[in-house]
């Protein structure tokens, strides 16, 4: 399963200044490659979450996945931000802790460390900038490591004798986002009246998935720094762990940039572009990004739950209604994404105008 996320992968590779990140640790002050231009996207900072349930309409939804409601707020939660807060979750909190300490761990070795595992040119796994990086004119305040299936290869560059700390942590990882994906997934398949029976890959091993530990240090200038630009993600959804320390931002139509606040024992789930199509745009995915701030190193940790490479991404249409996109496989789209990014979805949009996702800088 992973190599096939890699093969997708293989056939756009980046120049190696999209790829090596800058030693960020060597820096006082802002460099102008990093300095992106003010603008006046307003994040309304004002707006927090609850960690009682939102009732604010302006606020991220926490749903308790024991709650007997726990479908139906998840289908309207993706209606209307494509993005939800998950509690009780399942996921052991020593788990997400430990993972959390691995990528500490890994992003604190000196630059000279870390570059020995760098991602190639054409390679998905490994060491470095954000993949999007190629689409805008600065760079971004961020590192990264990507993981698909065993980190192995890539841990025993950096770890050749003690690897299998990280690998193991790494792996117990994947297997439970997977299984809390599929269950989310198999809820949401239900909610739009998409048959389990032609999509016996979830709950199978043959799905693509991947992890993504993500790094921004505590930044000399933030006001003028990006620490990830605004995009949507390609999975059908995401499963997002975020450290103590505020930086993620969700966009809404009307609203602007909404934080999401950290709270304990809570992940985020993301609507990506898989599923968006799927939904026949009735599900929104979120345009999000990642400010930085100039007190706290801050870390997260993705997992992208994607379905199989050859699977046909078809939109599912009630009746009286047209597709809104042509069907296509996972890798064609993981393709049109990594030439166009956030122009992927008009690509393969049948409608002259489109919604938010179409926006994706
Ligand atoms: O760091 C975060 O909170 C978001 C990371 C993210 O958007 C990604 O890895 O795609
Ligand atoms: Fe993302």
């Amino acid at each position: 399963m992973a190599t096939t996320l890699s093969e997708a992968y293989r056939d756009h590779p980046l120049h190696l200044h999209h790829i090596i990140p800058l030693d960020f640790s060597s820096f006082r002050t802002l460099p102008d490659s990093h300095a992106w231009p003010q603008s006046n996207d307003d994040c309304n900072d004002h707006l927090t979450s609850n960690i009682n349930g939102c009732f604010d309409e302006s606020c991220i939804p926490i749903i308790d996945l024991n709650d007997p409601n726990a479908m139906e707020q998840i289908g309207l939660a993706c209606e209307k931000w494509g993005a939800f807060q998950l509690r009780n979750h399942g996921i052991p909190l020593n788990l997400i802790e430990e993972v959390e300490e691995e990528a500490k761990r890994f992003f604190s070795l000196p630059s000279k460390e870390k570059v020995k595992a760098l991602r190639s040119s054409g390679g998905a796994t490994g060491y470095g900038r954000a993949r999007i990086s190629p689409f805008f004119p600065k760079y971004m305040w961020h590192e990264g490591f990507t993981i698909m299936g065993s980190p192995s290869n890539d841990a025993k560059k950096i770890w050749p004798n003690d690897y299998k700390r990280f690998c193991d942590k790494m792996e117990n990882y994947e297997n439970q986002m997977k299984m809390l994906s599929e269950k989310v997934t198999k809820m949401i398949f239900n909610i739009l009246g998409i048959s389990q029976q032609e999509n016996k890959w979830v709950g199978s091993n043959n799905h693509c998935g991947a992890i993504q530990l993500n790094f921004y240090p505590s930044c000399p200038d933030p006001n003028k720094a990006m620490g990830l630009a605004p995009h949507t993600d390609t999975s059908l959804l995401t499963i997002l762990h975020q450290s103590q320390t505020s930086g993620l931002q969700i966009f809404k139509e009307g609203v602007g940039y909404v934080p999401v606040h950290p709270h304990p024992n809570t992940l985020i789930v993301h609507t990506g572009d898989i599923l968006h199509i799927l939904s026949n745009s009735r599900f929104r995915c979120a345009l999000h990004r990642v400010v930085v701030n100039n007190v706290k190193n801050r870390y997260s940790v993705a997992y992208f739950y994607v379905p199989p490479i050859d699977y046909l991404v078809q939109p599912f249409v009630p009746t009286n209604s047209l597709p809104r996109f042509r069907s296509l496989s996972v890798k064609e789209y993981i393709g049109i994404k990594a030439k166009n990014l956030g122009g992927a979805l008009s690509l393969i949009s049948t409608f002259l105008d489109d919604d938010l996702c179409q926006q994706g800088k």
